[in-house]
């Protein structure tokens, strides 16, 4: 197995409490509550401002050429379609200004801060945020009418996300196998509090922390 699969299969319960959580399931049914709804895009636009400081930040210490032109690629995604999602979104919900974030979230702003130092920690934890959204999203499930819950469903899977995750996964692979053990040690570190906090993140969404 390649060192992404052995951190996933470390965390195998907490991983798959968040890709089983109710928000996902209620998500994939059409029927999240508006108000869930609402507070949890309301905390992933925060959690997605630091997210493209950690992209920024993978592009900055990237060791090879060819995977910091795939990263910088997709933070151009992030910022573009991701973003005109949260506007349509948070407007009908009726969201207004920006929300203090919830102790998951701020969990997360600081578990990326720290991960901003070395390309290892910034992979680790952008691997997390991106397959575990691809797990949840790629459910062969009759997808939701409402353009709410089927469109965040859409920017989370398909063949060009699944690409980059894949990406994602070999980088980690790679550079797991020349790190030494302390550094792998802080690799599955930081990947288990990502997993940890995803889950917490989607229990927040319901008022819980
Ligand atoms: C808490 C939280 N974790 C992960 C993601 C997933 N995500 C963040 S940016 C991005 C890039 C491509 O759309 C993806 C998949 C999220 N939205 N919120």
């Amino acid at each position: 197995m390649s060192f992404a699969d052995d951190m996933r299969a470390a965390t195998a319960s907490m991983w798959d409490a968040a890709v089983g959580h109710r928000f996902v399931d209620e998500l994939w049914a059409g029927t999240v509550d508006d108000a869930v709804m609402a507070r949890y895009l309301a905390q992933d636009a925060l959690f997605l401002d630091r997210f493209v400081a950690l992209l920024g930040a993978a592009v900055a210490t990237a060791d090879r050429t060819e995977p910091r032109l795939a990263i910088a690629r997709q933070l151009g995604l992030v910022a573009g379609d991701e973003d005109d999602y949260f506007g349509r979104a948070l407007a009908r919900l009726g969201a207004t200004g920006p929300a203090d974030p919830q102790p998951a979230t701020q969990g997360f702003l600081d578990l990326m801060d720290e991960a901003r130092g070395s390309y290892a920690d910034a992979l680790t934890v952008l691997l997390v945020a991106e397959w575990l959204y691809l797990d949840w999203a790629s459910r062969d499930a009759r997808k939701p009418d409402d353009w709410l819950h089927r469109e965040w469903i859409d920017l989370h899977r398909g063949p060009a996300f699944t690409t980059w995750v894949d990406l994602l996964r070999t980088e980690t692979d790679r550079i797991a196998r020349d790190a030494d053990p302390a550094t792998r040690e802080r690799m599955t570190e930081l990947f288990t509090r990502a997993v940890d906090l995803e889950r917490a993140f989607f229990d927040a969404s319901y008022g819980g922390s």
